[in-house]
């Protein structure tokens, strides 16, 4: 008899939609298996108020496929110039559920991010007080630091003086890729979660470089050192509420991807939860992949579990090797390995 699982139904709690053309390519993808998803706001120019958002969700709920259902939940791109009273609005509307920090030019679409973090305070106070989280892109971005080291570097030098000055605000670190990573979000109390990324859980930077370069393995942060994808692994399957599920689906063309100097990010929303069946099976884990995926997300965002359910069949499960934009095929990321695992 052929093996399933059955989980309820996933969320995202990282994801890359764009906006578009590629919007309406890629979002399909996320909507076949997920129920909720919070929407990364670097498009070009960022979702920085709350009317940004709006705009933006109107448009998202536009691209869904016919009888989806679907919740994107927004996020605001934190400038130093938000505004304290927008965000607080956003939040209190119920659309907006956590605001993003990007260390200025540290990711792809970054531009606008923080330089001076003393210029954003009174937001990151009024959301303390509110209870709206902060998303972390946790790199720092000084060219002196290698950027194997960026993660662990911004840990102690912006993420812990942030979390001390700002006494109650709610924290995710975003797509963590390093032990020392896991170790600082084990320290802490409830107010600091972590997303994982399925293609972290699965790649080291030997995928990346070793025997040629393979551009659509390189994201940001970049896969480091094989004892760290190991401590990731341990941290996605121990079970802790702490650590949670946010793929980083970032969708680029090829074209964008092989070039001299190629855009960061892996497209996973096609393949993520075959892939994470797999690798929570290979850690004899599965009955803690539902808490990974589907549990510990909206625990931490204080929303409800989804009521629906998923089942995946142990029957093997193939997916397209490319989605078509009209500007040219977007690459799903390769595990490597062949997937046990389909969606039903
Ligand atoms: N992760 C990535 O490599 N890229 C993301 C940006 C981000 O999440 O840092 C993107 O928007 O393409
Ligand atoms: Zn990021
Ligand atoms: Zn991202």
């Amino acid at each position: 008899m052929t093996q399933t699982l059955t989980l309820r139904r996933p969320d995202d709690w990282h994801l890359h939609l764009r906006d578009g053309a590629m919007l309406q390519t890629v979002l399909p993808a996320t909507t076949a298996h997920f129920a909720r998803a919070i929407i990364m706001p670097n498009l070009v120019p960022p979702v920085v108020t709350f009317a940004d958002a709006k705009a933006y969700q109107a448009r998202i709920l536009e691209a869904c496929p016919k009888g989806a259902d679907f919740t994107p939940l927004m996020t605001l791109y934190l400038t130093e110039n938000t505004n304290p009273d927008d965000v607080a609005a956003a939040h209190a509307s119920g659309l907006v559920h956590a605001v993003k920090l990007y260390p200025a030019g540290a990711t792809t679409n970054s531009a606008s991010g923080v330089a001076d973090f003393d210029k954003v305070r009174p937001v990151l106070e009024k959301m303390a007080e509110i209870g709206l989280p902060l998303c972390v892109h946790g790199e720092v971005t000084d060219p002196d630091i290698d950027i194997f080291d960026r993660e662990a570097v911004f840990i102690d030098r912006v993420l812990d003086p942030i979390r001390r000055a700002t006494p109650g605000l709610r924290v995710v670190m975003e797509h963590i890729t390093t032990s020392n990573a896991v170790d600082y979000a084990r320290a802490q109390d409830d107010t600091l979660g972590a997303t994982i990324t399925t293609h972290h859980l699965v790649i080291n930077r030997n995928h990346i470089l070793a025997g040629g370069i393979k551009p659509h393995y390189y994201c940001l942060p970049v896969a480091k050192r094989e004892e760290h994808r190991l401590a990731l692994r341990g941290a996605a399957k121990s079970g802790e509420g702490r650590f949670f599920l946010g793929t980083d689906s970032a969708p680029h063309t090829d074209a964008n991807k092989l070039l001299p100097c190629g855009c960061a990010g892996c497209f996973t929303a096609p393949n993520t939860l075959s892939i994470l069946a797999q690798v929570f099976e290979q850690e004899n884990a599965l009955e803690r992949l539902e808490g990974f995926t589907s549990l510990h997300g909206p625990a931490f965002y204080g929303l409800p579990v989804n009521e629906t359910t998923i089942t995946l069949e142990k029957s093997g499960a193939t997916y397209p090797a490319h989605v078509q934009t009209p500007d040219g095929p977007v690459t799903v990321f390769d595990p490597g390995f062949d997937l046990e695992w389909a969606v039903r």
